[in-house]
């Protein structure tokens, strides 16, 4: 019998992890079109908006958003665009044209899936125009490569491959011009939880180890060990998506943790219902105002189960160890 590779795309369980990918672009579709944040390119990776979602979620995701691009945008302030961003297991998400429209553009922009969500990605962009024109605009010569696979160009590099294998993330990266020495963003959303311990350490160490000067942001569940978590964790089983690294969601403390215990040198983390709270007054008033909230004690177990977590590693030069909201 012949060996079995260890990580193929079609396993079953990884099904349900790169399902996660719909809903995370679906919540976004339906939330932007709420007028919760303004994304303009999400309707071409998502046409209908689709079914109506609770007002509790819509305001999850918009802190979700928020809060991300806040340590995202300052870090690329920072560095005077002088850096490099990796979204890791990045799905659908359309950062790439945001900070190009916002002129904050980094040097390069990685993001890395697996090679079935990054086909999907790659057809869309090269069948809309308003996702390949930034992209073309942004690259000095007359051909980008463009395979089912991956996408590179000057700005903008899309590689498919499962994140678990970190020899083959390090080759692919800097074969697509990935420089060690420049300030580095990582970013993960929803993504370690679905990695072993030892698969998303491997990950986080290999980051540490290869970046001089960088940033490491992590959106993903917290305080998972009480009856809401459980529950969470339940419910996802049943749809056979099973939260591998959950182990790692215990509190904010452990989400630190392992950071710390990968090389990183400094690590912060807030649960979602505080960063909630930490968002512009003006604009939370404007979004609470869009649909009547009902069940605002379910809003705050929603936002609790749920973290931003961010490590440095040389930063202090960049003056970005102590970031707030
Ligand atoms: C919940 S979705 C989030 C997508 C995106 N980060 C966002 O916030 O819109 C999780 C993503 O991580 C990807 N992912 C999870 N495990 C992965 C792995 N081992 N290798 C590559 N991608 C992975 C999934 O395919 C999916 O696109």
């Amino acid at each position: 019998m012949a060996a079995r590779q260890p990580f193929t795309d079609s396993d079953t369980a990884d099904e349900a992890v790169r399902a996660t990918c719909d809903d995370a672009t679906t919540c976004k579709r339906f939330a932007s079109s709420k007028g919760y944040w303004k994304d303009p390119y999400i309707q071409y990776f998502v046409r209908s908006v689709g079914e109506r979602k609770a007002p509790e979620i819509n305001r999850g995701y918009y802190a979700r958003v928020r809060g991300v691009n806040n340590l995202l945008d300052k870090f690329v302030r920072k560095t005077d665009c002088n850096c490099q961003i990796i979204n890791l297991g990045a799905g659908l998400d359309t950062t790439f044209w945001r900070l190009k429209d916002e002129n904050l553009m980094p040097k390069k922009y990685f993001e890395v899936d697996f090679p079935t969500v990054v086909a999907r990605k790659i057809h869309n962009i090269k069948t809309k125009p308003p996702l390949s024109k930034p992209l073309i605009e942004t690259h000095s010569s007359d051909s980008l490569l463009l395979d089912g696979h991956s996408l590179d160009s000057d700005r903008y590099c899309i590689i498919g491959l499962d994140l678990r294998d970190v020899v083959t993330l390090d080759e692919k990266l800097r074969r697509f011009q990935l420089n060690p020495e420049l300030p580095t963003l990582l970013l993960s959303e929803c993504v370690l939880v679905y990695m072993n311990p030892a698969q998303s350490s491997k990950l986080l160490h290999w980051a540490a180890e290869t970046f001089h000067t960088a940033m490491f942001i992590n959106y993903e569940q917290a305080n998972m060990v009480d009856r809401f978590g459980q529950v969470m964790i339940e419910n996802l089983r049943r749809r056979q998506c099973n939260l591998a690294g959950v182990e790692a969601c215990r509190s904010l403390d452990s989400q630190k943790e392992r950071f710390l215990q990968t090389g990183w040198e400094h690590a912060d983390a807030l649960d979602m219902m505080t960063v909630y709270g930490l968002l512009p007054q003006d604009d939370l008033a404007r979004i609470e105002s869009l649909e009547f909230l009902d069940e605002k004690e379910l809003l705050q177990q929603l936002l609790q189960h749920y973290c931003i977590c961010w490590a440095n590693k040389d930063t202090l030069r960049l003056g970005l160890s102590q970031l707030s909201f």
